[in-house]
């Protein structure tokens, strides 16, 4: 059964001025969320996964402008609304786990002080109420010393448990929308695992939803329900996450990402694995006519460099492709 829908995005497209000149790093983006869901947009490095991870929060970098399209969020349109409101919105209803939690914390105040900050700024809860709220919150979020760990400042805390603050504090007003971008990449494999059960037990928690961002396929398949693939600022296929892993990726790029991943390759019936993805994603200022997959895809033909494929498949299981792949893969892949 498809769950209530939390946000509708449409055509979504972001102009950025660079020294290199105007590039469109999202490009006629759509997508929907379900409440409840964990979607996955998985993508190489500069694909656009974090400008449109921001743009759920209204936060656009200097230079940017919207060219076009819509961002419904609870019945509101994010685009139209007073910076006043996307305020209000930020960790009432949307909020964010960044990549370097280092970054994204105050190095000079103590987990106590930033958290406290949140509940101050949004509720009317009593000091004390407050005061429980932060210890609950970071226990849930797996600090089995909550106490401690809120007196302490961010530099006296492990990576680790830097991350696991920054996901009790975008928790800590119970968001309707969770946006975790990289939330592993600061972190050893091991505590990257755990930080992914942790993210994974939010989707139990009633009506949170969570867009996952990764670059990372094994560690989207262990938390998403859906796959978004990006390539080059668009969105080039949308699938749910049992289809995208047991058969395979009907894009090209997406079954060359999965055969890239490091602990071994994916063989489908007719191709060897890949060992890498040849090649290199086109830059944004100098894209190919056509397919911008094109120059790096085995199935490509003049139709792909020539002209701009159109969608194949209807909403949640679509591929912008001229010759999307539907053998099925040799073998199923596992998560890392
Ligand atoms: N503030 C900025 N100024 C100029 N270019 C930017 C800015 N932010 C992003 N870009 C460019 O926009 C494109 C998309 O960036 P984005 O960070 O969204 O990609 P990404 O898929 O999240 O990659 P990564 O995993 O490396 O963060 C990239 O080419 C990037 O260089």
């Amino acid at each position: 059964m498809a769950a209530e829908r939390l946000l509708k995005v449409e055509n979504l497209t972001l102009v950025l001025k660079t020294r290199e000149g105007e590039i469109v790093p999202v490009r006629e983006v759509s997508f929907t969320l379900g409440k409840g869901e964990t979607v996955g947009l998985v993508g190489e490095s500069g694909s656009g996964k974090t400008l449109t991870g921001l743009s759920l929060l209204g936060l656009f970098p200097p230079g940017a402008r919207i060219a076009g399209g819509k961002i419904l969020f609870d019945g509101e349109d994010l685009l139209t609304l007073p910076e006043s409101r996307l305020q209000t919105l930020r960790g009432q209803k949307v909020s964010m786990v960044f990549q370097e939690p280092q970054s994204a914390l105050n190095p000079v105040l103590t987990v106590e002080t930033q958290m406290r900050e949140i509940y101050q700024s949004h509720t009317s809860l009593s000091r004390e109420e407050i005061g429980q709220r932060i210890l609950d919150g970071l226990r849930a979020a797996g600090l089995p010393d909550p106490l401690t760990v809120s007196r302490s400042y961010p530099h006296q805390l492990s990576g680790g448990m830097r991350q696991r603050v920054m996901i009790a504090m975008a928790l800590a007003l119970d968001p309707l929308l969770v946006i975790a971008d990289e939330p592993t990449t600061a972190l050893d494999p091991t505590v990257a695992l755990q930080i992914l059960a942790l993210l994974a037990r939010i989707r139990q928690r009633s009506g949170q939803s969570l867009l996952f961002i990764s670059h990372d396929l094994s560690h989207v398949r262990r938390v998403s329900d859906r796959v978004l693939l990006m390539y080059a600022g668009r969105i080039v296929e949308e699938a749910p996450s049992a289809r995208f892993f047991s058969h395979g990726p009907r894009h090209p790029y997406g079954r060359a990402l999965l055969a890239s991943r490091p602990e071994g390759g994916i063989r489908t019936r007719r191709e060897a694995p890949l060992s890498a993805i040849g090649g290199q994603v086109p830059p944004l200022w100098d894209l190919p006519p056509g397919c911008s997959f094109a120059p790096r895809c085995s199935r490509a033909d003049s139709l792909c460099t020539s002209t701009l494929p159109s969608w194949n498949g209807g909403e949640g299981e679509r591929v912008f492709c001229h010759h999307p792949d539907d053998s099925p893969l040799g073998a199923p892949v596992h998560a890392a």
